[in-house]
């Protein structure tokens, strides 16, 4: 997809991230061991006009998926620690802030990494989730991991997941049993997620979108080394 056919929005949201240093260049171990040679730290939109562009990007795309023929009915933005505890609180103030007949009452719930034995004691902050309606918030999906243990520790609480929304859709394929031979093929880490809970996976932005984003903007070496490594963890469907 080229960047000219992403929306206004999107292509704020994706200048925000590289003007904020967002997206890295080099060698990163993901949380799937997979080492790749680009890295999005959400973490680094620690600024108050880096954080605004983000929980705008994730607001609009919801507000944009809930005008259109298939909307997302929740209750709560569930952002998964670390990273996604600010997406997702940031989220629901700017979702008040941009259609407060709406969300003025929406609620954040975040997990802890480690349960609490002191005080209110538990693994989730925020609003309770027992019989509430959960969207995920959190920052990218690689092997989608991340958003499956999300996904049991709702459901755990009895909360009902109804979605997930991340910045960027990585565009990968689900780790392979074999110790996740490259060369094994293996379907989409999202596309799985929807079929195996029967919810929506939304993305901001891809791995295509900012490619061709960054096209120009950064080494051709490093363009080169994204599109190698799109190419080694391609979906087979
Ligand atoms: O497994 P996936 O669903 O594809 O996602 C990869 C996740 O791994 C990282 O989170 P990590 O658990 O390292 O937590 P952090 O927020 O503390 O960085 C990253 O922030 C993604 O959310
Ligand atoms: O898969 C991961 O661990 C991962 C990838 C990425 O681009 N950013 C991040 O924070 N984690």
């Amino acid at each position: 997809m080229s960047s000219t056919t992403l929306s206004q929005y999107k292509t704020e949201f994706l200048q925000a991230a590289i003007n904020g240093g967002v997206l890295k260049f080099g060698s990163f171990e993901l949380k799937s061991k997979r080492i790749s040679p680009y890295f999005f730290n959400a973490g680094d939109f620690y600024r108050a006009d880096l954080l605004r562009a983000i929980s705008s990007a994730y607001a609009k795309t919801i507000i944009e998926v809930n005008a259109s023929s298939a909307p997302i009915e929740f209750d709560i933005l569930f952002g998964p620690a670390y990273k996604g505890i600010v997406l997702a609180s940031a989220t629901v103030d700017k979702l008040a802030d941009l259609q407060p007949e709406k969300y003025s009452k929406l609620c954040y719930s975040f997990d802890r990494k480690e349960a609490k034995d002191h005080g209110e004691g538990g693994n989730i902050v925020g609003a309770p989730l027992k019989g509430k309606r959960v969207l995920i918030v959190d920052d990218v999906v690689s092997a989608g991991t991340a958003k499956r243990e999300a996904i049991a520790k709702i459901q755990k609480e009895g909360g009902i997941a109804v979605g997930v929304l991340v910045a960027l859709d990585r565009m990968e394929k689900l780790p392979a049993p074999n110790g996740d031979d490259p060369s094994t093929p293996m379907p989409s880490a999202i596309g799985e997620i929807r079929k195996d809970y029967g919810i929506p996976v939304l993305s901001i932005l891809t791995l295509d979108d900012i490619i061709e984003g960054l096209r120009g903007k950064i080494s051709e070496d490093d363009i080169r080394r994204m599109e190698d490594y799109r190419a080694k963890y391609k979906p087979s469907d």
